[in-house]
């Protein structure tokens, strides 16, 4: 791996599902451990692999080509050749030497009754006791559920909850990431497609509809499904059947449909960009995710989680000191649980002895005015701008945050920042420059 590259391979590790990076000439660079648990795959056997078994231009190698982002499910081997679909997102990355390279974000499409979170939801807040309970009561019935929560908050872990207690638990829980449908793809993804439906349809392939029969769908971010589709999910929720695209024979599936949004969909009704119909249908039992903020006294019981969990990863028992739990407790957390998880991850990489003190704790920039308004109580650490947010990836702004944070706490001597990340001033310098950081 070029030097330059993944100094911070360590951000990969705060990028909580599967990520990949591949280089131009199609092998794979590295993954993180996330990719690991969901494959079953040490990295030390992937790495320096060609990027895909198949024949012919792969997803990878048109990025390469037209530099062009992209999204769709897609089918992987995890160990023993078994066969995963995963929803996946790629984008060209850029080192500080301009050489070009792919990241691949990828979550598992569905998760068999094994493979779902046994660990459970962590809390006993008041709001985190009545969220519980609803989540008992919407297992307990057959009325499409709806999600609502800030991003981060828990609603999977919610919708795998209500999953794993309902009636549909010995079947598959199977994730519609709505984020990922274009016009384009929505039917074909849900519904499956017969051979030769269309260009490209070499085969016949059944649709998430047909793969979480006898179980739960789980539409996450429902927000973002095209308007100009969502009559066509309308159509199948209310009469239980659908069509594969290109097919003529009428299917139906006994599925239990699960749906969360971070949005707020009764405003988007009346702005016409969600149908009223579709959203009434959707929402017959709204439940409510509180953010974060609202349930401080869950903090320290996550953080203990947490730091269980990556302890057992590192073979290390880790603790956090008093002030450290005070400034987590005092920050106002715009990411909710995903982010005090990525901070308590990369605090177990920075923290010595395994006991976390206040400077290893780094929060993350989000995006937004959301996050701006949000953040609190961290007058010690100013946050971290992101100019040009919008045009970064995922990983860039991960990266972006990380140095910022070091800029603050070294207060921007480029030497000791320099020598805290492994790499050279130059190349410190380059980043600052390629992140808009200087
Ligand atoms: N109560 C909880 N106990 C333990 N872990 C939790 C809890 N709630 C959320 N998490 C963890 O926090 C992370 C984010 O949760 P999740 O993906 O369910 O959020 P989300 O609301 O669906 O996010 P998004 O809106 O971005 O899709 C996950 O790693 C999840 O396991």
């Amino acid at each position: 791996m070029p030097q330059s590259v993944f100094k911070l391979e360590s951000l990969l590790e705060t990028h909580e599902q599967p990520f990949m990076v591949i280089s131009a000439d199609l092998h794979v660079l590295a993954v993180n451990q996330a990719w690991e648990a969901a494959f079953g795959i040490a990295r030390e056997t992937q790495i320096g692999k060609p990027c895909c078994e198949q024949q012919g231009v792969c997803r990878h190698q048109r990025l390469f080509q037209t530099l062009e982002p992209y999204s769709g499910i897609f089918e992987a081997e995890g160990r023993g050749k078994d066969k995963k679909l995963l929803n996946v997102r790629g984008y060209p990355l850029l080192d500080a030497d301009g050489r070009l390279y792919l990241g691949e974000s990828q979550s598992l499409l569905h998760k068999k009754s094994d493979e779902i979170h046994q660990a459970g939801m962590v809390g006993k807040s008041e709001s985190f006791l009545i969220l519980k309970t609803k989540l008992q009561q919407a297992a307990g019935i057959q009325a499409p559920v709806l999600l609502l929560g800030e991003t981060g908050t828990g609603k999977e872990l919610a919708a795998e909850f209500v999953h794993r207690h309902s009636q549909h638990a010995q079947g598959e829980f199977v994730i519609a990431d709505c984020t990922v449908f274009g016009d384009d793809l929505f039917e074909s993804e849900l519904f499956g497609h017969e051979k030769g439906a269309f260009t490209g349809a070499a085969s016949s392939k059944k649709g998430l509809f047909e793969l979480a029969d006898n179980g739960t769908l789980f539409l996450d971010e429902i927000g973002e499904l095209p308007v100009s589709q969502q009559a066509k999910l309308l159509r199948a929720l209310e009469s239980g059947q659908f069509r594969r695209v290109g097919g003529t024979t009428t299917l139906r599936a006994n599925v239990r449909v699960l749906c969360a949004t971070h949005r707020n969909l009764a405003d988007m009704v009346r702005q016409g960009r969600f149908r009223e119909d579709l959203f009434y249908r959707l929402s017959v039992f709204p439940i409510d995710i509180p953010p974060l903020r609202d349930r401080k006294q869950d903090i320290p019981l996550l953080v203990d989680h947490f730091l269980k969990q990556f302890g057992q990863l590192k073979g290390q028992h880790l603790t956090i000191s008093r002030e450290g739990l005070i400034k987590l407790i005092q920050h106002g957390w715009p990411g909710n649980i995903r982010e005090l998880k990525n901070c308590l991850h990369l605090a177990s990489g920075l923290c010595g002895g395994g006991i976390i003190q206040p400077a290893d704790i780094h929060f993350m920039r989000m995006i937004g005015e959301q996050a701006e308004s949000l953040a609190s109580g961290s007058a010690d650490v100013p946050p971290v701008h992101l100019e040009n947010a919008e045009n970064m990836t995922p990983l860039e702004q991960y990266e972006a945050s990380f140095i910022g944070s070091l800029i603050r706490k070294y207060q921007g001597n480029r030497k000791l920042i320099a020598a805290e990340m492994n790499i050279s001033e130059r190349t410190l310098y380059r980043k600052l420059n390629r992140l808009n950081l200087n």
